[in-house]
Order: structure tokens, then C-alpha cells, then sequence
């Protein structure tokens, strides 16, 4: 039976009732030949998923730099790095205000720091594998710098949160950002960078037509979060569930895709894992909690992870 993308979308279009939805991305229906529209399933995952190696080290799965957290916003730093940190970088580095150095050494020891004003210093960034950029920052003084320069630099980011208002705000730069960068608003954020829609089958027709024009991949999130590769293809996910929706959820996420992106995926297999596991660690907590807390979510991505591994291999 066909599967039609009004089903994904909280509001309807007559547009998006004719739109046959592909299942798996690889695959095509009967109806449409090639539908940019793709449900990411269990099989898409297996393929993509890489194990950890025997003989590898912290060295093999790469080294996130995650810019985050203001005073009022630290937990976003920290749940952020913790995102990153349980989604098995080798490294992972946060910048965050002095202030939050005591929080983060107790609450992660694992995550290194750096200053904020070493940002600017665009030589000593080059180790970095993936640098993410965004949650709880504010209005980061230095903000649009540390942008401008990760751009002269042809680096691609993650950019979230802050970091997508402040590319809105300033047009000029969102056109310069190096290709591969992915970008992962909710749907307010997409429409102060993109303008204002009147629903969500002409967002995700601006999506697709910006992640093209962009050279980005855009993930676009929802209870089932659109990821838009360079293609101006979209892939659905279908991970996730109402347990999830509490602040801090989006911040692990972004810590998420930097640690795929550190451990050598891909800006669009990345975020697909990212999005993917996340989800699917939500869904295994909301068996046993009526709510799930960010921090519980990226508690469980190990487990959920080598579970999901272990069942596609029958161990
Ligand atoms: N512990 C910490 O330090 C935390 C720090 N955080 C950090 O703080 C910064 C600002 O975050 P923020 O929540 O104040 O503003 P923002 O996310 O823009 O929401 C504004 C309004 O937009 C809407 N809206 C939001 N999401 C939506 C969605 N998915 N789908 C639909 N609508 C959605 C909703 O409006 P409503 O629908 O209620 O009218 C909401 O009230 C940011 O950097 C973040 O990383 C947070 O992560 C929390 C934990
Ligand atoms: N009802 C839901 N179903 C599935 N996923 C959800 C739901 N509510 C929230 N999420 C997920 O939680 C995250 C919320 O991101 P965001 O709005 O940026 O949160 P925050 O800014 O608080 O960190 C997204 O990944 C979204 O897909």
C-alpha cells in the first residue's frame, strides 16, 4: 500500500496528498519513479552503521569541538557535549564561559575544555574533526566571528539553535557557509532563516531547494524530523515520540551528529544516524517513562546503538 507524505506533516496540502513516499532509501514504488520523499528504515540504518574496530583507539573516532552554553544556558553545553560524548567520539572539546568549568569537570569528565577566545585563533581549530556550534550560546560575543572565520576556513559546522538566529540575522553570511555544514532547526528557526510559510508542504519545498542551493544538509525537526541532503532529497525518520518533548532535546542531538560527523560519516549519513538513534532511544525509554529527559536520551544511545547492532547480526 502507498504511503503518502501528508501522513508525516502536522498540517495538510492538497500538494502533499498526491506525494508518494518512497520506503527505504534505496528503494522506489511502483507509483513514483524516484520520489525525493523516503522513509529511512531499520535496513537503511544497518547499512550505514559502522562497528567499532579491533585495534582502534581514541584516534579513530575522531575529535568534536562543540561552542556552546552562555550563563543561563550551560545545560545546553553540557548536554550537548554529552550527546557527542555518548554518541562515541574519540575526543570531545566544548567551549563554554569559564564560569561553567567547575559544572562541566564534575558533571563530564571525559569532555576537554577550550576558551572561548581561542575561537578566533583559526590555526589551532584545524585538529578538530567536526565542530559543532549553537546551543544555549546566545548572543555570543565574537559570535558572527568565529562564524565568518569557520567559513574563510571552508570548515563545515553544525550549526543549531543561536547559531541558525544568528545566520538569520545575517543573510550574507548563511550564503557563505562551506558546503556540507548541516544546519538542524526546529521549525521556528527554519522560518527566521528562511522566511515565514504558510505550512509545512512549502517549508519542505523551501528546504529542498535551499539544501541545493546551499550545498547543505538541513534537518528539519518534528515528531518526524525531514532530513534534506545536498540532492534536495528528503528522508523521513519515523524514530521518536511525545515522551521526548522536553528542552534540552535538540542540544543532545547536535552533540549527536558531531560525534558521527568526528567519527568519519558523511553530513548526510550523520545526520540520519543522529536523528535515527536519538529517536530510537527515545522510544525505548517511553516504554517504561511517561516522560524522558535529554539527558536520559543520551544516556541510553550506547545501549540502544549496540542493541540495534547485535539483533541486525542475531547475536
Ligand atoms: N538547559 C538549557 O540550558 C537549555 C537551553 N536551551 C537553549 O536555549 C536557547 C533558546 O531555547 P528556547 O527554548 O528558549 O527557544 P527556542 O528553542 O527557539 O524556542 C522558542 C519557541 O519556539 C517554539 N518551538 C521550539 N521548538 C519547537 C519545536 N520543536 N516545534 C515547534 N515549535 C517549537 C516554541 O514556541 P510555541 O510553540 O510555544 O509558541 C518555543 O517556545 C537555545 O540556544 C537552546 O539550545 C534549550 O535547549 C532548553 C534547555
Ligand atoms: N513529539 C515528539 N516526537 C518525536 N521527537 C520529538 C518530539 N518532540 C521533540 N522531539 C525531538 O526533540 C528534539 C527537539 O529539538 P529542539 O526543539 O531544538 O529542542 P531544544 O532547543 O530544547 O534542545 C528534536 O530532535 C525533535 O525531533
Amino acid at each position: 500500500m502507498s504511503v503518502f507524505l501528508n501522513a508525516f506533516l502536522p498540517d495538510t496540502d492538497p500538494s502533499s496528498k498526491l506525494q508518494v513516499v518512497d520506503r527505504g532509501l534505496s528503494k522506489q514504488s511502483a507509483e513514483a519513479s524516484a520520489s525525493p520523499y523516503k522513509l529511512i528504515e531499520e535496513e537503511d540504518i544497518r547499512e550505514l552503521v559502522k562497528p567499532r574496530m579491533p585495534f582502534s583507539h581514541k584516534g579513530t573516532y575522531g575529535h568534536a569541538l562543540i561552542i556552546a552554553g552562555e550563563i543561563r544556558t550551560m545545560g545546553a553545553a553540557m548536554l550537548a557535549a554529552k550527546g557527542c560524548l555518548y554518541g562515541g567520539a574519540g575526543l570531545t572539546t566544548v567551549s563554554i564561559p569559564e564560569t561553567g568549568l567547575t559544572a562541566l569537570n564534575s558533571a563530564l569528565p571525559e569532555v576537554m575544555f577550550l576558551e572561548r577566545k581561542q575561537l578566533i585563533k583559526m590555526k589551532s581549530l584545524k585538529k578538530y574533526n567536526a565542530i559543532a556550534i549553537g546551543p544555549g550560546i546566545g548572543k555570543l560575543l565574537d559570535g558572527m566571528a568565529v562564524l565568518e572565520g569557520f567559513f574563510a576556513l571552508k570548515r563545515p559546522v553544525i550549526a543549531d539553535a543561536d547559531a541558525l538566529g544568528l545566520l538569520g540575522e545575517h543573510q550574507d553570511l548563511l550564503y557563505h557557509l562551506p558546503k556540507d555544514s548541516i544546519l538542524t532547526p526546529h521549525v521556528k528557526e527554519f522560518d527566521v532563516l528562511f522566511g515565514q510559510h504558510k505550512n509545512w508542504w512549502e517549508r519542505l519545498q523551501t528546504a529542498r531547494m535551499e539544501a541545493k542551493k546551499l550545498g547543505t544538509v538541513i534537518v528539519l525537526k518534528n515528531q518526524f524530523t525531514f532530513i534534506i541532503d545536498q540532492q534536495g532529497d528528503v528522508m523521513i525518520n519515523q524514530t521518536g515520540n511525545p515522551a521526548m518533548a522536553q528542552g534540552g532535546m535538540g542540544d543532545v542531538l547536535t552533540g549527536l551528529v558531531a560525534a558521527y560527523v568526528a567519527q568519519g560519516y558523511s553530513a548526510k549519513a550523520a545526520a540520519i544516524l543522529a536523528c535515527y538513534f536519538h529517536g530510537k532511544a527515545g522510544d525505548e525509554l517511553a516504554k517504561d517513562n511517561f516522560s524522558v529527559t535529554a539527558s536520559q536520551v543520551a544516556e541510553e544511545i550506547p545501549k540502544t546503538v549496540k542493541r540495534f547492532i547485535d539483533l541486525r547480526s542475531g547475536n
